[in-house]
């Protein structure tokens, strides 16, 4: 599992730590990990040209630190100082060790910038001095010191101008930053140096293939179909059968052992996939995709049964709060703004304000989709799939993944596990799918039982930030 931590929770951490370390020793840790990052993105220190951008904390400490460890193994280093102070201790090793101080200009010739503006301690938004000084570095890949200096490190959010970097050294643990957009989406690929802090659960943590392993059901020795769990779904209408197919075919995907479809696309549904079987008892009902004027009543009728929902597209305006039953809602930005009367362009700047606010007022799982879609539970840690491709961002795919989160809610998993678990899979699938090309949301569904062998696979590595 990855993890992220508030501020807080990694201030009280780490005051546990400083008090049993000699001084200066996490901040060396964490300097040298910066160091090696740099190292091994420039693939090597010697020759390379390096602006170090120094705000007026310990962030900027860190990047001198490292900045001195490059200057050491034969990099020209330079410190550009954008705050009124600067962590002497560093600018002390710098000199010492090579590297120099100038004022901001365009002549540098960088290979590469640290960003060491602020971290853990900045506001969001840059000051003068710092824009200024990234206006000389156009072009010039940024590694950022622990956050991207700019970005609201807790809530994910922006306000104001922020850094753009390639890669994000983080130091301790994640921050919730790193994993919910829009600020994740400025962290570039994030690395994370270990810094053996004891920390507490987090904030927003995000599923890695071993955790996705340890969630999905596997047939037992002795299974049978209704052993395995059965997934029904009600969707399509007149106007949109295709939603019905592509829900259907997220349902197939094999992890669920029947797929019962009510709706007037039942032709192509059968045409598609002959299994899938009339109504009849479910352990869980997806309501919704392409429902149109219709999808109000076929949540009636599915919440009749009284079994796990997924309520996705049309049938979302017919959720009513508290909610009830055990559910996962599956709204997009726009959906989802449509349900609480915010605006949609707020929603979309405030994804997890938003999604854990939806989540306690209906009491349910709210999976809110986007590039980094959020699955909020009312109790415990915020999930932030990072799988995916942006090809994914493509009509229909909506569709798909209420059909596997439905499977999953049917084998048994719980509403969070099925949202998280089946939105890790969407995206994993569409990444397969798209083998850096176009994919459409039927290539997703076909994709989906490669994938879930691969994941099965216990030598599959870690999922990308
Ligand atoms: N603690 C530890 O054990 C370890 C910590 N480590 C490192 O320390 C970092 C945290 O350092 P920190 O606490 O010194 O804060 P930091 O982020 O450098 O900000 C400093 C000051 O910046 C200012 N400022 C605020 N917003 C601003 C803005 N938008 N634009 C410009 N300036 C702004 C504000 O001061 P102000 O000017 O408002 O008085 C603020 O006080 C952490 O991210 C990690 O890198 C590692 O070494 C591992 C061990
Ligand atoms: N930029 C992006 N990168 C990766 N995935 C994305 C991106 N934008 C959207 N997605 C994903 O694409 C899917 C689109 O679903 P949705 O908006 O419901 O479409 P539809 O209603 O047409 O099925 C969601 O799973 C969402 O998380
Ligand atoms: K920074």
């Amino acid at each position: 599992m990855r993890r992220a931590h508030t501020v807080e929770q990694v201030r009280a951490a780490e005051g546990e730590l400083l008090a049993r370390l000699p001084e200066g020793a996490l901040m060396q840790r964490a300097a040298a990990g910066l160091a090696h990052a740099v190292i091994d993105l420039l693939d090597g220190a010697y020759g390379r040209r390096v602006v170090l951008l120094i705000g007026p904390g310990d962030n900027g400490g860190d990047a001198l630190w490292a900045g001195a460890m490059l200057a050491r193994r034969g990099a020209a280093v330079e410190a550009w100082l954008v705050a009124d102070r600067a962590h002497e201790a560093g600018l002390t090793a710098l000199r010492a060790a090579g590297g120099r101080v100038a004022e901001p200009h365009p002549d540098h010739g960088a290979d590469l910038a640290l960003d060491g503006i602020v971290g853990i301690g900045g506001r969001p938004g840059l000051r003068d001095g710092a824009v200024a000084a990234l206006r000389h570095l156009d072009g010039v890949p940024v590694v950022a010191v622990d956050i991207p200096s700019g970005v609201d490190v807790d809530t994910g959010e922006l306000d104001g101008p922020h850094v753009e970097a390639a890669l994000t050294v983080t130091f301790g643990t994640h921050k919730v930053a790193h994993l919910v957009d829009p600020a994740s989406a400025a962290c570039g690929v994030v690395h994370l140096v270990d810094l053996g802090l004891a920390l507490p659960e987090p904030a927003v943590e995000a599923l890695q293939p071993a955790d996705v392993r340890g969630l999905l059901p596997r047939p037992a020795s002795d299974a049978h179909k209704y052993t395995r769990g059965v997934v029904g779904v009600r969707a399509g209408s007149a106007h949109y059968p295709g939603a019905a197919r592509l829900a259907v075919a997220g349902a197939s995907c094999g992890l669920a052992g029947m797929v019962r479809f009510v709706g007037d696309a039942a032709d192509g549904v059968r045409a598609d996939h002959p299994e899938v079987v009339g109504e009849g008892r479910v352990q869980a009902w997806v309501v919704g995709p392409g429902g149109g004027d219709a999808a109000g009543e076929a949540l009636a009728a599915a919440l009749a049964d009284g079994v796990a929902l997924v309520v996705d597209a049309d049938a979302l305006a017919h959720v009513d709060a508290p909610f009830g039953v055990p559910a996962v809602l599956t709204p997009h930005a726009g959906e989802l703004a449509a349900m609480t009367g915010a605006d949609r362009a707020d929603v979309e700047a405030r994804p997890l304000h938003h999604a854990r606010a939806a989540a306690d007022h209906y009491g349910a799982v709210v999976l809110l989709k986007g590039r980094h879609t959020l699955v909020a539970d009312p109790a415990g840690p915020v999930r932030a799939t990072t799988t995916g491709v942006p090809w994914l961002a493509t009509a229909g795919a909506g569709d798909v993944l209420a059909g596997v989160i439905g499977a999953l809610l049917a084998s048994g998993l719980s509403p969070y596990d099925a949202a998280s678990a089946g939105s890790w899979l969407h995206g994993a699938a569409a990444t397969l799918a798209s083998g850096g090309g176009p994919l459409t949301a039927g290539d997703v569904a076909r994709a989906l039982p490669e994938t879930v062998r691969r994941v099965l696979d216990p030598g599959m590595e870690e999922s990308p930030a």
